[in-house]
């Protein structure tokens, strides 16, 4: 799957601005951005339900996609188990029963697969979806929010089945969320969009994406921000917690040196994992809420 220059119109309002994309070596990418950024677009391309577009997707032969955008496509009127053949029989797949049992019991939902789809909570129903989205044994998965609607354990629980089968399986994913954690938990790249276009790419496994933290009293917060600024890339700062994030520094020294020559002194000093809240907050500074 190749991704290259995507501009996306709908009338007048330019919604995607020179998307590139490709998976590479990564086989879970998250994809982040704030409401109305684009991700649903982008995601309506890949899996060709939006075919008007400016720039070029491409796919490589025979390659299957399977994806769940927006709320679910499902027959409510009939079981799971029902839409899972369904969906195998549209999907012209020749998955066997085993399959979809393996399926049924790593997403957990045997104990309501034989009940009519209507009676589903909102969780439910997405957990069905999924396995759906999965019908045709496909090497691309593209998930738009997929835990809308589950609780916290049920979440954590399809995360781990999505990773395992795309280990097992070799599946590439594209997960878009507005839960950090859950990008945080499976994804071992994220992309990050603003205004409709990517500003940020970033390797979840990467060292050099430490930080060190310090933290400042808000007299000293100012004077702190413009040293560290003109000192060191910083990450993110907030002059409400006082903390200051920093790129990872093996030695405090010298800036300890800096800092109290103007009287500054920090609360603390500690190095820590750059979180995907850091950044997020970081690379939306100043956008409009
Ligand atoms: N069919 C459409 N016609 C016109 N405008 C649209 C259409 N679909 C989306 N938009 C607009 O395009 C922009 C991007 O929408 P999109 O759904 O891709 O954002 P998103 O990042 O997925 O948002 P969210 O996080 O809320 O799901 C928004 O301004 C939206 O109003």
């Amino acid at each position: 799957m190749k991704i290259t220059n995507i501009q996306k119109y709908y009338g007048k309002q330019q919604v995607l601005k020179d998307i590139d994309f490709e998976f590479g070596e990564s086989q879970i990418v998250g994809l982040i951005g704030k409401n109305g950024v684009g991700k649903t677009t982008l995601m309506k391309i890949m899996n060709e339900n939006i075919v008007k577009y400016n720039g070029t997707f491409t796919l490589e032969h025979d390659v299957k996609i399977g994806y769940l955008i927006e709320s679910p496509k499902l027959y409510l009127n009939k079981t799971g188990y029902y839409n899972l053949n369904i969906f195998r029989k549209i999907l012209g797949s020749n998955v066997d029963d085993a399959y979809i049992n393996e399926l049924i019991e790593a997403f957990g939902i045997k104990p309501y697969i034989n009940k009519k789809v209507r009676k589903y909570s909102m969780g439910m129903k997405q957990k069905l979806a999924i396995a759906v989205a999965l019908m045709n044994k496909p090497q691309y998965l593209i998930l738009d929010e997929p835990t809308n609607g589950m609780d916290p354990d049920g979440s954590i629980d399809v995360l781990k089945t999505l990773q395992r089968l795309s280990k097992e399986l070799n599946i590439k994913i594209l997960i878009s969320s507005h839960k950090l954690e859950d990008i945080e938990l499976i994804c071992d790249r994220t992309i990050f969009m603003k205004d409709g276009t990517i500003v940020e790419d970033y390797n979840m496994h990467d060292s050099s994406t430490n930080v060190t933290k310090f933290s400042f009293s808000n007299d000293q917060f100012n004077s702190a921000l413009n040293l560290l600024t003109m000192n060191y890339k910083v990450i993110s700062s907030n002059k409400q917690d006082g903390i200051i994030s920093v790129e990872a520094l093996a030695d405090y020294q010298d800036i300890l040196k800096k800092l109290s020559k103007e009287d500054v002194y920090p609360k603390f000093i500690e190095n820590n994992k750059v979180t995907l809240r850091d950044q997020y907050f970081n690379i939306n500074k100043g956008a409009e809420a």
